[in-house]
């Protein structure tokens, strides 16, 4: 058997296919920073001990993202889209969520999105990628098959404060009485979930969601309920490219405000690694291997960007 894929392999795969953009993000490289506060909600205690639910006020910075590593890629395009967030604890601690608006994963192994991105290397004598090595792709790694079928009825947000953001993995929650329970959670829009029809798609600029907020904003601040769904025995912990049923019990643990939104240059998320293991106490990643892997993965990324490369 070959090796385990590394992390530096992983980001030159990823450069391999997008580009090296210095000093960038070499995935999800185009977005924008926004700020607000997050507050907690008591009915989260059953289920962790974590400060993040404490009630107490908390400050986010948030970042917004289109996925892949163009810098250009435009608001139209058919990629996920996320929305980070990272909280700071009244004792200085930080936590972070990084979340997209497909509530699932693409690979259930770090090798799997790997291969994914090696089959989509532009080939050095066309310039574009060979759909041959695609095709090998998908027959070869059955995991990658349930986002491809989701994408195939998948239309962007209108604008980012009308989309949800899912946590995407299984996390565990541990309570004051070290209890753990297998948690999703998913941010839903308070403005509601509106995506873009197919001509509005193709009508728009390549450049709109940013400025959308900043309009939005002006007429208020903008909100999401945070929404828990619990697990049951049996529901997917390590394999996050599986949805669980949709009728599992779902608990509203917290409301999200943002209040002002910048372009990402020289703003205070440009320089964050939302690295999603940086977590309080009470929360506790499974072992998803995709998960235990981002963390890794975005630390080559972060050291490469913040050095100028
Ligand atoms: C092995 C699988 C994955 C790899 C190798 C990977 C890689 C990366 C890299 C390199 C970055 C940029 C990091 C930086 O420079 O700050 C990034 C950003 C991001 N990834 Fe992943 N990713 C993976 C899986 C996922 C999954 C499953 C999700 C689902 C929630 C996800 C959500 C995000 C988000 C939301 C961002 C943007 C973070 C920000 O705003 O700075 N990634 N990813």
């Amino acid at each position: 058997a070959e090796p385990p894929v590394t992390p530096v392999q992983m980001i030159t795969a990823f450069e391999n296919v997008f580009g090296v953009h210095k000093g960038e993000r070499r995935n999800h490289t185009k977005g924008s920073c926004a700020t607000g506060e997050f507050v907690g909600l008591d009915a989260a205690q059953p289920y962790t001990r974590s400060a993040l639910f404490s009630g107490q006020t908390l400050p986010v910075i948030a970042r917004f993202s289109l996925g892949g590593g163009n810098p250009q890629s435009p608001d139209t395009a058919k990629s996920a889209r996320s929305m980070s967030l990272q909280f700071t604890l009244p004792e200085g601690q930080l936590h972070h969520m990084a979340m997209l608006n497909i509530p699932i994963s693409g690979a259930a192994t770090p090798q799997t999105f790997f291969d994914d991105l090696v089959a989509k290397a532009p080939d050095a004598t066309t310039g574009q990628p060979d759909p041959e090595l695609i095709k090998a792709f998908k027959a070869t790694h059955p995991d990658s098959l349930p986002l491809a079928e989701y994408l195939t009825t998948y239309m962007p947000p209108s604008s980012w404060a009308n989309s949800r953001y899912y946590g995407v993995h299984t996390f565990k929650f541990i309570n004051s009485d070290d209890k753990t329970s297998l948690v999703r959670w998913r941010f839903e829009p308070q403005d509601g979930v509106q995506d873009l029809t197919e001509e509005q798609r193709q009508q728009l600029p390549a450049n709109f969601l940013d400025q959308r907020l900043i309009d939005r904003l002006e007429q208020g601040p903008v909100r999401w309920n945070m929404i828990l769904s619990l697990g049951v025995e049996g529901d997917p912990e390590t394999n996050a490219t599986l949805l669980w049923p949709s009728h599992r019990e779902e608990v509203t643990v917290g409301t999200l405000t943002l209040t002002t939104a910048t372009a990402q240059k020289g703003a205070a998320c440009e320089t964050i690694n939302f690295d999603p293991l940086i977590m309080t106490d009470g929360i506790a990643p499974t072992d998803d291997p995709v998960l235990l892997f981002r963390s890794p993965a975005y630390a080559v990324s972060f050291g490469k960007r913040l050095s100028g490369q």
